[in-house]
């Protein structure tokens, strides 16, 4: 027996069962006791001066007239009787429950849990109170499936088998400076407490534990990176200066510390593992060309990944420019440029022999046909759209390359250490001079002629505009029909040679001609769905359009958003919404009151409330059970310091209260292993 064993040993657990709490993301005993209460009803007796009205609370008192139950309909029905508590009297009505009727007989004292409302002196029945119940209970996630009465048994039931098999994560030292439960106490107190102070030193420990093991991983893997040797790059000083003067514009000064940063790492034996985090248009592109110029004049070669085509071909292309006159060869490595079988073979070849100096590609450079000669630097652009896996595999490609991930911090930065505890981290945070925040409105849509005209009036001055087409949530095909119509309309109103189409079903193709047509200035107007969104550089473009802009997360809006205001020229972003709920139009204000990519994230997970907040796909942070990386921001910080306490202290692996912990380590990285 042990707490890794199927909840089908469970009595009454049958495959129905089985699978509905699979759907619950219960499958072992282990989930099933941190499958926790989202929240307790306090069904503790209360006073009639104490409570509110349209509380929920548990009244007792003396029956004190006949109970009298009324049937209409087929199923409906309503029974009324009188509590007599103390000297008030309140009237109690259950609904719907006829059978409710046998348990009430005049005389007897009876606790009723109800909503009470205090104009009517009434209460609204929900149950009957029996004394063995305790006071407060908890109340579980439950699906049609599974009801949530059952989960409750099967808690109960697997508590009392497995108690014994409960060991604890946390090491008892740390457990007791923060005055933690131990995990039996804390996962009995958490299911079962008699009172809400209970409940809450439970659910407290609880979060602990979460964080804490969480982070004890992240600071093993770290502590790993930094064992492990990485390779020396050694490159040459002067080249890299004279380099860096011959840009066409000077580093920013958080740009310089941060390319310093990554010179150290690069320079010292231990493996680099660095985030890099800026905003949109803070200029991470140039380090990572820096990085990977350093590295080639040390003798290895370098890879960029970017997740879209569009932005692989962008960065090639500037790429190329700025190292030709190094004699630097860049190569561009896609799902298309590869599709040539004579071309692919060609690049593989001189991949291999060390020809290609610098790759810059999208997810097709970690196939599994591509060998470098010597890689040196793996960087990923926007890495939060990488899975790790794809990240690891781009790690075995060298023997074991440094790593730079760049992202336009779709995470505050308080936050950073729960994705990325891993990781170093350098921040750009500081923007190219003479950037001017781009000025943001909000408008109705039925304002939208007023703003193609302001349009029309910024294209005559020699600037360019995007216009994004609505978003259709999982549906490629609406979204597809959405921007041709917007296109037909913008052609229509700026006359059909000015507007240029760029949507995810083109080829890759006709996507770089699109994009090539708006670079060039051939078109002013780019009509496109969000395609766009991440990285693409066209400094003259100032005015970005967002229809249906209640649509997009926040962090979309400014990633969209960030297209413009990469030059010195004003630039404008315009929202066309009509959003309907207060959360909508709250939304729209944050864009048009704050440029700092930060905050935006920041307030993107506030307004998202703490249910949604840990959905992986939109905000990039993984998922707890219990802690809210927002609310519980204190404990994790606090978890996350210890965890690293603990796994960096030297004698980590021989104390024996970190037994259990290193267990559940390896555990842990087993399981990853096997998804491998
Ligand atoms: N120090 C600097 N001074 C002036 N211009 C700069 C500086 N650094 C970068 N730039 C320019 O600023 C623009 C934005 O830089 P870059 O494309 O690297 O941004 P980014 O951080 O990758 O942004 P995004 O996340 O939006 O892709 C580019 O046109 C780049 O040439």
């Amino acid at each position: 027996m042990n707490l890794g064993d199927s909840v089908g040993v469970l009595r009454g657990v049958g495959p129905k069962k089985i699978q509905a709490l699979n759907k619950l993301g219960v499958n072992t005993i282990e989930d099933l006791l941190t499958f926790y209460p989202f929240r307790y009803n306090d069904i503790a007796v209360k006073n009639l001066e104490e409570i509110n009205s349209q509380e929920k609370v548990t009244l007792k008192g003396i029956v004190a007239s006949e109970p009298v139950l009324v049937r209409f309909g087929r199923k409906k029905s309503r029974l009324n009787f009188k509590l007599l508590i103390n000297h008030d009297v309140i009237g109690v009505t259950f609904f719907n429950q006829p059978w409710i009727s046998k348990q009430v007989t005049t005389g007897q004292e009876l606790a009723v849990y109800g909503k009470y409302d205090a104009l009517r002196q009434s209460l609204s029945g929900i149950k009957i109170i029996s004394r063995k119940t305790n006071d407060f209970v908890g109340v579980y996630r439950s699906s049609k499936d599974i009801k949530e009465s059952i989960i409750k048994q099967l808690v109960k039931q697997a508590y009392d088998e497995y108690n014994s098999y409960i060991k604890d994560v946390v090491p008892e030292s740390i457990r007791i400076k923060y005055r933690l439960e131990n995990r039996k106490q804390m996962i009995h107190d958490i299911h079962f407490p008699s009172t809400k102070k209970e409940a809450d030193l439970a659910r407290r420990s609880a979060i602990f534990d979460e964080f804490f093991s969480f982070e004890a991983g992240l600071q093993l893997l770290k502590r790993d990176n930094h064992k492990n040797m990485g390779l020396r790059i050694k490159y040459n000083n002067e080249k890299l200066k004279e380099f860096i003067k011959g840009l066409p514009f000077e580093l920013t000064k958080a740009q310089k510390r941060v390319v310093n940063e990554i010179c150290a790492d690069m320079l010292s034996p231990n493996h680099m593992n660095r985030l890099l985090q800026g905003d949109v248009g803070s200029g991470k592109t140039i380090i990572a060309a820096i990085a990977m110029y350093a590295t080639v004049t040390a003798g290895f070669q370098a890879v960029l990944m970017a997740p879209t085509e569009i932005l692989a071909q962008q960065h090639a292309e500037k790429l190329a420019n700025l190292f030709e006159q190094y004699g630097i060869s860049v190569a561009l490595m896609t799902s298309s440029s590869l599709s040539r079988v004579k071309v692919k073979r060609e690049l593989l070849k001189h991949l291999k022999n060390g020809d290609i100096d610098i790759v810059i590609g999208t997810h097709a450079v970690i196939q599994d046909n591509i060998e470098f000669h010597n890689l040196g630097l793996a960087i990923t652009d926007e890495q939060h759209r990488f899975g790790v896996n794809q990240r690891r595999i781009l790690r075995k490609k060298g023997v074991n390359p440094e790593i730079l991930a760049m992202t336009a911090t779709p995470i505050p930065r308080t936050l950073a250490i729960t994705t990325y505890g891993e990781m170093d981290v350098s921040i750009i945070d500081e923007l190219p001079k003479g950037r001017q925040p781009v000025k943001t409105s909000w408008v109705k849509k039925k304002q939208v002629k007023n703003v193609f005209e302001f349009v029309k009036r910024q294209l005559e001055l020699g600037t360019q505009a995007y216009i994004i087409s609505p978003l259709v949530e999982e549906s490629e095909l609406l979204d597809l029909q959405n921007a041709e119509e917007v296109f037909e309309k913008a052609k229509e109103y700026f006359g059909s040679e000015k507007v240029a189409l760029l949507h995810g079903k083109m080829d890759a193709n006709e996507k770089e001609q699109a994009m090539q047509a708006f670079k060039n200035k051939e078109v002013s107007i780019l009509v496109s769905t969000t395609v766009i969104e991440v990285g693409v550089d066209v400094p003259n473009a100032t005015v970005m359009i967002i229809l249906d802009a209640d649509r997009f997360g926040l962090a979309q809006l400014h990633q969209l958003r960030g297209r413009v205001g990469r030059g010195s020229k004003e630039s404008y972003c315009i929202l066309v919404a009509d959003p309907k709920s207060e959360y909508g139009k709250e939304r729209m204000k944050i864009m048009t009151e704050t440029n700092d990519g930060f905050l935006i994230s920041q307030k993107d997970l506030e307004l998202r409330g703490p249910g949604e907040v840990l959905g992986k796909k939109q905000s990039g942070l993984p998922e707890f059970k219990v802690g809210d990386p927002v609310v519980n921001l204190n404990i994790l910080q606090v978890a996350q310091e210890e965890a690293h306490n603990v796994v960096f202290s030297p004698n980590f692996e021989t104390k024996e209260e970190n037994f259990e912990l290193i267990k559940y380590l390896n555990r842990q990285f087993a399981q990853e292993e096997i998804i491998d």
